[in-house]
């Protein structure tokens, strides 16, 4: 048997099910020649009968799309098959993909039908699809939940009617790894006709087995999976095509291989999600964007000693540049010192140490450190090292219904001094009382805050510029906490006064 498995992408037919996610036939197109650059083998495209805008985008993305083959859904219904080939008229290889409910459930409720009328409806599908293409998939929808006896009179059926490919969905997500290839291995031994035609894996998600089960499928002898970029899908989602690819990438010993360049994985999953404004969650394996970051200390001190001790994957294998170390109050002295060498900065020994506590007590105030924090922690630390007067304690009172007050404690020389004053924001209260401590005739020329990342978490950054006598002196800080940055800005300016 062949090690192939072929790769059938079906987000924008099963991914396009999902509410919100409807693209236009332009976006489609941008989605179709993506995943040809990926390497799908197929890509079924739609579902013509549905609606007009969903056939002209078969169209247009069978004329859009040179190398994989142009799939069509329909029912076991002959209009559905003459609208699905007419749609794929200009496909280079065209399928169409015809089928009908296989389990009790479906046979009896859904479509009010006994066993034998269910066969004889999907033989006489499969022969009618083949009179407008060769190439003819068949489903039998809820196969994880049908007998395996009577699918296995299907499969043997739909064959015989000139099926190519037999897809067995786990329409409800409802099989277990085991179940699932077990079903598979079932086909392959009972089906006599089974060499004729390629079994197919189209697994939902609602158990979160998705991929186990299409892996299970594969190594039962299924050489087809249907997959979703990002795993999106009807309900809990379809199978997520950058896991299956990548499972059986890492593990080489399986020996599968598959037409995909995973360089490509995260440019179309982001592609993906864009178009189809859905967000991809964070910890979503492969694309998520955790997947390649790492942010407790331990993690970090074992990746930078060498990647392999926590990464199965190479980022760049899925076209992620590099995996990210991200600082947290979490991280230890082994990823500060490496960002801060990335950033130009040699701390060590006991000033490792002292720029640590510094980072703790900031990191434990924001959930992730940026470079640019480290830049003003590692900048403010010499900073306050020269200065003459530092800051002991600083308490203010503002709001809409009270008058700003400061109160503010400095350290001149070994000696504490406090001052109280109020003014017209918490800035001007703390800066009145700092100019009654430092009894100094100094006059605020410039004053500057700026965030220097992103949330409201941020740090900001103080510069001010002050006249003494007619010269000026400037001071620098940083803090989450705007009011004191603003306060050790001021008294790092005041501190170069001779
Ligand atoms: C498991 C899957 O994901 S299958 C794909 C699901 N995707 C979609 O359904 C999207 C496209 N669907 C549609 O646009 C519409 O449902 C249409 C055009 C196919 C049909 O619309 P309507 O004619 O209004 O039928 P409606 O959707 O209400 O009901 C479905 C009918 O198809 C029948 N049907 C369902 N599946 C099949 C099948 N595989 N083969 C034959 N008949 C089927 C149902 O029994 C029902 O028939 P009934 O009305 O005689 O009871
Ligand atoms: C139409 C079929 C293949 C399907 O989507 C399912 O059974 O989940």
């Amino acid at each position: 048997m062949s090690n192939k498995v072929h790769i059938f992408d079906t987000t924008l037919r099963d991914g396009e099910q999902v509410p919100g996610c409807q693209l236009n036939t332009i976006e489609k197109i941008e989605v179709a020649r993506q995943l040809e650059k990926l390497g799908v083998d197929v890509i079924e495209a739609g579902f013509p009968v549905s609606s007009p805008g969903d056939f002209n985008s078969v169209v247009e993305i069978s004329k859009a799309v040179e190398n994989p083959t142009i799939c069509a859904l329909t029912r076991a219904v002959k209009n559905d098959i003459e609208v699905a080939a007419d749609a794929l008229k200009y496909a280079k290889k065209g399928r169409i993909h015809t089928g009908i409910g296989t389990s009790p459930y479906h046979i009896k409720y859904k479509l009010n039908s006994n066993e034998d009328e269910i066969i004889e409806r999907a033989i006489d599908a499969v022969k009618y699809a083949r009179r407008f293409v060769e190439d003819v998939e068949f489903y039998a929808e809820d196969a994880g939940r049908s007998d395996n006896e009577y699918l296995a009179r299907v499969v043997e059926a739909v064959i015989k009617a000139g099926a190519t490919v037999i897809n067995i969905p786990d329409t409800t997500g409802y099989c277990l790894p085991s179940e699932y290839g077990a079903k598979i291995a079932y086909l392959m031994n009972n089906v006599p006709n089974v060499d004729k035609a390629i079994l197919s894996t189209h697994c939902h998600n609602d158990l979160g087995m998705a991929t186990a089960n299409t892996l299970s499928g594969v190594i039962n002898g299924a050489r087809q999976v249907e997959v979703t970029i990002n795993g999106l899908g009807e309900r809990a989602g379809n199978t997520s095509l950058e896991e299956v690819v990548m499972a059986m990438k890492s593990h080489h010993d399986l020996n599968y291989e598959t037409g995909i360049d995973s360089k490509q994985i995260m440019k179309t999953s982001k592609l993906v999600s864009t178009l189809m404004r859905m967000p991809v969650q964070a910890n979503k394996a492969i694309v998520g964007r955790n997947a390649f970051a790492h942010s407790s200390g331990i993690h970090q001190d074992g990746v930078l000693k060498n990647r392999e001790n926590y990464e199965i994957i190479d980022p760049a294998e899925v076209g992620v540049k590099e995996s990210s170390i991200v600082l947290t109050a979490r991280s230890g002295r082994a990823a500060l010192k490496h960002r801060l060498s990335v950033l130009g900065y040699n701390f060590d020994g006991e000033d490792l140490n002292d720029i640590y506590q510094r980072f703790l007590d900031l990191a434990d105030r924001k959930k992730d450190v940026a470079d640019e924090d480290l830049e003003a922690l590692a900048g403010t630390e010499r900073v306050k090292e020269d200065r003459s007067i530092k800051l002991e304690t600083l308490q203010v009172v503002s709001g809409s219904s009270t008058i700003p007050t400061a109160t503010v404690s400095v350290n001149f020389n070994g000696d504490v001094f406090t001052e109280t004053a109020s003014g017209n924001g918490p800035i001007d209260a703390a800066f009145t009382a700092v100019k009654k401590l430092v009894k100094r005739k100094v006059h605020l020329e410039e004053f500057l805050i700026q965030a220097i990342t992103r949330g409201s978490d941020d740090i900001g950054k103080v510069h001010v510029q002050v006249d003494h006598k007619g010269q000026s002196y400037y001071g620098f800080a940083a803090n989450v906490d705007i009011v004191t940055a603003s306060v050790e800005a001021f008294l790092d300016a005041i501190s170069k006064i001779g």
